[in-house]
């Protein structure tokens, strides 16, 4: 009998990092972008990570999401292990379990907003839950938008497009590289009341790295790394001390 890679009586959402560490390169020219890490991302909970440049923010997202392997460590999603799945096991994990949103918004310019909403489903032969697909479009305001492609989009409209692919197949978790890091200061706000509502009226557990102080106000708790460790973590905190804090890391 085929291995089920992710039981479905497994309903946790939370991820957590156990003693990650990740070098990039080898021997002298290895660098170590995380060092024995150790977060958990609770269920439901909206967490910001945050460090100066080459901090290890980027890796430690990619390590979460399944995209890099650990030196050393153990990366779990919804309590099971990500290391020994094989590559295929890996890529079903993340279509089926992981929702990414980027900073450029990356829809495909001769499909609608609902066709690129409803891509991956089409790729690989399943179907959208509607109720879910309709909840989707009215909290992220697309409905009344759905016909339009891309170019007749603002780029906030064109991020919530995003945001709603990445939600449909109803993932444990979203990851969300700078997501207003391509969007004017008004439009990034709204973004971020939009994942603000996405894990409050939704319950989707959301992890986001961000350079933007501003941004990181908008989550329950915020990690800040500095040379690939946790430095500190917090809970909510305002723009203003979140600055302070990176400033004290090194930063801003
Ligand atoms: N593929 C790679 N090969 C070698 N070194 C790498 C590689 N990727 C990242 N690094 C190094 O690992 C460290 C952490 O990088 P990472 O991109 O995770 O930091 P970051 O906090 O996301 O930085 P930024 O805010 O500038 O995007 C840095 O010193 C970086 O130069």
């Amino acid at each position: 009998m085929k291995r089920q890679a992710f039981p479905e009586q497994q309903v946790s959402a939370t991820v957590r990092l156990e003693r990650v560490s990740k070098v990039h390169g080898s021997g002298v020219a290895g660098v170590t972008a995380l060092d024995d890490v150790t977060v958990a991302f609770p269920t439901g909970s909206f967490t910001a990570v945050m460090g100066p440049s080459g901090s290890g923010k980027s890796t430690l997202l990619q390590c979460a999401a399944g995209l890099m392997r650990p030196t050393s460590g153990r990366v779990l999603l919804d309590d099971n292990p990500l290391e020994g799945l094989s590559e295929k096991e890996s890529a079903d994990v993340r279509r089926e379990r992981i929702g990414f949103v980027f900073q450029a918004f990356n829809l495909l310019p001769a499909l609608t907003a609902l066709e690129n909403i409803t891509l991956p489903f089409r790729l690989s032969k399943r179907k959208p839950d509607q109720q879910w697909l309709e909840a989707l479009l009215s909290v992220t305001g697309i409905a009344e938008h759905v016909a339009r492609h891309p170019h007749e989009l603002s780029g906030g409209q064109q991020q919530r497009v995003a945001i709603c692919r990445a939600l449909a197949p109803r993932p444990h978790v979203v990851f969300a590289d700078e997501p207003t890091g391509n969007l004017d200061t008004r439009s990034g706000r709204e973004i971020l009341s939009l994942m603000r509502a996405i894990v409050d009226r939704l319950q989707q557990t959301v992890i986001m790295v961000t350079h933007d102080p501003g941004a990181a106000s908008y989550a329950d708790s915020i990690i800040f790394l500095a040379d690939g460790r946790v430095a500190e973590m917090t809970g909510r905190l305002a723009a203003a001390d979140v600055a302070e804090r990176l400033t004290r890391l090194g930063d801003g």
